[in-house]
């Protein structure tokens, strides 16, 4: 078995909570409600920039120029591609990049991101892609799983752009990349005793990413 393998086999009700929460289907079938989504969408900008900051951290850990690289692609992937489809959606609305950016942040948005940079700040290079995997790795599984459905790419499904996105060919790419660099870190770094911190690592963040769906998932039912 593969150390992501091992990792979500670990934790294994967490990450059902997180990739099958009722937010995620409520993407597919377009039931969800557009304050809910709003929500989602203004707290991820402010996630990014955050997730933008622990791959800037990932350049600093990098014990190698290869590691280097794959952290500063990470990093351009959030800056130059993945927000440019939050500031399309939320223009929708009347937002401008200025407005998210000066939205008040969630106490989720704050615990997540907070958690992921801290993991990074006192572990290593590992312990930091572990704590991103949830993340990046997470959204392209779920993604895929949501583009199967058929209401997915529906003209009537307003959410049919955020899935194609992210279950489209660039991201996919992006998340299979941060997969396996991190299967040969886990080779070169991972051994029996840290496996138990790394897999406590990897269900924090999985339930933080399950408490982000929730606190949007939460707005949608207040206004329902
Ligand atoms: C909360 C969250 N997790 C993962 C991703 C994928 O990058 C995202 N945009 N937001």
């Amino acid at each position: 078995m593969s150390f992501f393998e091992r990792l979500k086999t670990e934790a294994s009700v967490e990450w059902r909570a997180y990739t099958e929460h009722p937010f995620t289907n409520g993407l597919a079938d377009g039931s969800l409600p557009e304050a809910a989504f709003r929500h989602y969408l203004v707290q991820d900008y402010l996630f990014l920039i955050e997730f933008a900051r622990a791959y800037a951290l990932a350049v600093y850990k990098s014990p190698r120029l290869a590691d280097m690289r794959e952290a500063a692609a990470g990093l351009s992937a959030i800056l130059d591609v993945e927000m440019n489809l939050h500031v399309k959606l939320c223009a929708e609305w009347g937002l401008s990049p200025s407005d998210l950016e000066q939205a008040p942040p969630a106490a989720e948005m704050l615990a997540y991101t907070r958690y992921v940079l801290d993991a990074g700040m006192r572990g290593d290079l590992l312990a930091l892609k572990v704590a991103l995997a949830p993340c990046v790795i997470g959204y392209a599984e779920i993604a895929t799983r949501l583009a199967s459905r058929p209401a997915a790419d529906a003209a009537s499904n307003a959410y049919r752009v955020w899935i194609a996105e992210y279950a489209g060919v660039p991201y996919q790419e992006v998340a299979a990349k941060a997969r396996t660099h991190m299967e040969h870190l886990a080779d070169l770094y991972a051994t029996p005793a840290r496996e138990a911190e790394l897999i406590a690592i990897f269900k924090e963040a999985t339930r933080l990413e399950a408490d982000f769906w929730e606190m949007a998932w939460r707005t949608g039912q207040a206004v329902a």
